[in-house]
């Protein structure tokens, strides 16, 4: 379960960036977060991952005090969180097969169960036959699907995913949100999904969280757009 427990956070310039959040989402939900530009999603993000700690208030994750963590825990921490980005961040050195299985060599996985796992994700994100291409070599939503790939390699237990779909066109867009659907039924992944996209909120309907100056304005549980 995530829980924000009136968190806070505001920037050394004196931005407050999110205030006395209070959210609860449970194992397994899908959930979106929207909001105008600056409203505050990428912070949430960045406190789900580690990558800031809020000022006031608690955020659990998992029974983990994420705000608490010592320095040398966040890498394990985040290993139980998986995070996709609109900019895909591959490694472009390296194939779409050597993209995922880096995520397991750094955790240690022996090389045979790599194979397999690798395998394994390949086949769902439908990569199969792209396995020794380059991320170059790729088209926008198939390097989207790699990044999907390579985050969820390790079985994280909570997926974040910061507008995944900005980049591509309608028709990719649906692509990419069939497959978090996919691992979200499949796995029992945790999707927390922050979007502009107001054609998959209205069409996928879910869970909906609206942001406002850093504060959450509704939590709407009936979701999309147009009822909230
Ligand atoms: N590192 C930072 N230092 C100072 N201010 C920041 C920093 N990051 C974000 N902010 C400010 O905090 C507020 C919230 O920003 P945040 O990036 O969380 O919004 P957002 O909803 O994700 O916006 P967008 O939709 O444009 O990505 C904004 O006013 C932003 O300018």
């Amino acid at each position: 379960m995530i829980e924000f427990k009136d968190v806070s956070k505001a920037y050394p310039n004196g931005v407050h960036a999110l205030n006395h959040v209070n959210l609860k989402v449970e194992d397994g939900e899908f959930i979106y977060v929207i909001g105008a530009t600056g409203s505050g999603k990428s912070t949430m993000i960045k406190l789900l991952n580690g990558e800031e700690v809020s000022d006031s208030g608690q955020l659990i994750v998992d029974g983990v005090d994420v705000g608490a963590l010592k320095h040398r825990k966040v890498p394990a921490y985040r290993r139980n969180v998986g995070c996709i980005f609109q900019d895909y961040r591959l490694l472009p050195k390296l194939t779409v097969y050597e993209n995922i299985a880096f995520a397991l060599e750094v955790v240690g996985m022996r090389k045979k169960d790599i194979k397999n796992r690798v395998r394994e994700i390949l086949e769902l994100v439908d990569l199969k036959d792209k396995a020794r291409s380059y991320p170059d070599e790729l088209s926008g939503g198939q390097q989207q699907r790699v990044t999907i790939g390579r985050a969820i390699a390790n079985r994280p237990k909570i997926l974040i995913a910061d507008e995944p779909t900005g980049n591509l066109d309608p028709e990719k867009s649906l692509e990419i949100i069939q497959l978090l659907e996919k691992i979200n039924q499949n796995f029992g992944t945790t999707i927390v999904m922050v979007t502009h996209d107001k054609v998959l909120v209205d069409e996928f309907k879910k869970r909906t969280i609206i942001l406002d100056g850093g504060y959450v304005i509704h939590d709407s549980r009936v979701g999309g757009y147009r009822s909230v």
